[in-house]
């Protein structure tokens, strides 16, 4: 039975389904407090309130800590990455915490003057959603440089902002126009608002990475928390949904702080495994064809650095390779082998009757022919001017003869069709050796058949000599 399972194989029908099935539940978390939202705006008594002073402190007093932790976390990343947007994450966490620390250290007042507790509220949330917006509207920018971000002065600028608008809601809660629902409505719509704006651009800029993913989710929970609070009175169950929602909001998007943190520490530089697969897949692509090429090139390098450039032949060097490879086989399971020496005839005057060129050729039709006379595993190598080996693996010393012989003839019998040159007529003197009855090292075998080589020179050329 097969076992194997490949990794990675995944049927187009099946990945588009499980992507549906994705954007689905993605949305359907973002959009899930809307169901708690109709629940209460349709259902919820309206006497029903749970006003408990020391709850709410506790719970902004957590919120305040939380968010100053997280503002921390981003702006370490920031630091890292020098990522605008992690800049304005930073700003918009600092800001909210900030301007919503307030809404819980007047939590007291809020018999005294209720818009000096209340008003916090929104203008931290419309403050947060300005900056997440712009942060958005950075995404995938230029990183700043390491002087911008170690250089303190624009976060102290910024906070001064936030105390300002601090100040500046006190004074707005005092003011007379405090009371008007309007106030509140423009603060709190105007936060839903950008948020909408926000969830919008990432729809339309298709930005699905999954840390964009968890902000975007907090955005939607952002502008549905502001959207309770629209609908919510002070203390009712409403408004303290909308703190939920917020809340739930938060913690999803320290939530891809931390993530950032711990990976990338950044939002662009995608912490994302599809991608990571993707692009791990195509670097494997690439490296497996350098390595073909390098293969490729090892191979040809191989080859040069063992043949003889004109020929084709096997170099000096090569063929004492082999026969050192041959000699050891041949001792190790008791065989034999013979060589060939082979050196062509009066090859001078080829050359001064028909040139240089001519006698290359000449040359390279010798080799040919040689091949075409030898078995596949036996070898012939040139090993300098005119003179050439041939190496043949467990062969008797009849059979070199034999094929000494057939070299002798096809190399008198041929045309050199290819070479210009009428009634051109080579021939070739060899000497054969063998291992064992001639000697057992190279120096020994090459020796003898050199030694007949020449006594086939000075037999009248044109023969193969054994003794
Ligand atoms: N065209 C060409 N000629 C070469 C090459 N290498 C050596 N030769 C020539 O080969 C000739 C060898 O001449 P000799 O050593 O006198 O030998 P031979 O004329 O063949 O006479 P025997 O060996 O006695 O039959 C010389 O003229 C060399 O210049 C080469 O690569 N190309």
């Amino acid at each position: 039975m097969d076992m194997s399972v490949t990794i990675g194989e995944r049927p187009e029908s099946i990945r588009r389904a499980t992507k549906i099935y994705a954007a689905f539940l993605i949305a359907g978390f973002a959009l899930s407090p809307v169901a708690l939202i109709a629940y209460l705006y349709f259902f919820q008594d309206p006497a029903l309130k749970f006003e408990n002073h020391l709850f709410h402190e506790i719970a902004i007093a957590g919120a305040t800590i939380e968010g100053l932790f997280v503002a921390y976390v981003s702006w370490r990343c920031y630091l890292s990455s020098g990522e605008p947007l992690l800049r304005w994450l930073t700003l918009g966490f600092l800001g909210f915490t900030l301007i919503y620390a307030p809404h819980g250290a007047f939590t007291g007042m809020a018999h005294h003057n209720i818009w000096l507790f209340l008003l916090y509220g929104p203008a931290s949330r419309l403050a947060m959603s300005i900056l997440l917006l712009i942060g958005l509207l950075s995404f995938n920018q230029e990183p700043d440089t390491p002087e911008q971000r170690v250089n303190p002065r624009p976060w102290l600028a910024w906070i001064a902002v936030f105390l300002v608008v601090d100040v500046a809601v006190a004074i707005l809660a005092y003011s007379p126009i405090a009371s008007s629902p309007a106030v509140r409505l423009a603060m709190e719509g105007g936060a839903l608002l950008f948020s909408a704006v926000d969830l919008s651009l990432m729809l339309i800029g298709r930005i699905r990475s999954p840390l964009m993913t968890v902000f975007g989710i907090s955005i939607a929970l952002f502008g549905l928390s502001s959207l309770a609070f629209i609908l919510g009175k002070p203390w009712n169950h409403m408004w303290w949904l909308a703190h939920a929602i917020f809340a739930g909001g938060f913690f999803i998007l320290s939530y891809g702080i931390i993530k950032a943190f711990h990976t990338t520490r950044s939002f662009a530089n995608i912490y994302n495994q599809e991608e990571m697969v993707n692009r791990l897949a195509m670097a494997m692509v690439r490296t497996e064809s350098a390595l073909q090429e390098l293969q490729r090139s090892n191979q040809m390098l191989e080859h040069l650095a063992s043949t003889d450039p004109l020929t084709g032949a096997s170099n000096r060097r090569h063929f004492i390779e082999r026969v050192d490879a041959e000699i050891a086989r041949a001792k190790r399971d008791d065989l034999s082998f013979a060589m060939l020496a082979l050196d062509l005839d009066n090859f001078k005057a080829i050359n001064d009757r028909y040139g240089h060129q001519v006698g290359d050729q000449v040359l390279q039709g010798f080799v040919q022919k040689c091949s075409e006379e030898i078995r596949p595993y036996d070898s012939v190598a040139r090993m300098g001017g005119e003179e050439f080996m041939v190496l043949l693996p467990q062969a008797t010393m009849e059979l070199a003869v034999t094929i000494g012989e057939r070299i002798r003839q096809a190399t008198e019998n041929a045309v050199f069709e290819s070479i210009l040159v009428p009634k051109l007529i080579l021939t070739v003197s060899i000497g054969v050796s063998q291992f064992g009855q001639d000697g057992t090292t190279i120096d020994t075998i090459f020796r003898a058949a050199d030694e007949r080589l020449y006594r086939a020179k000075d037999q009248g050329r044109n023969c193969v000599i054994t003794v």
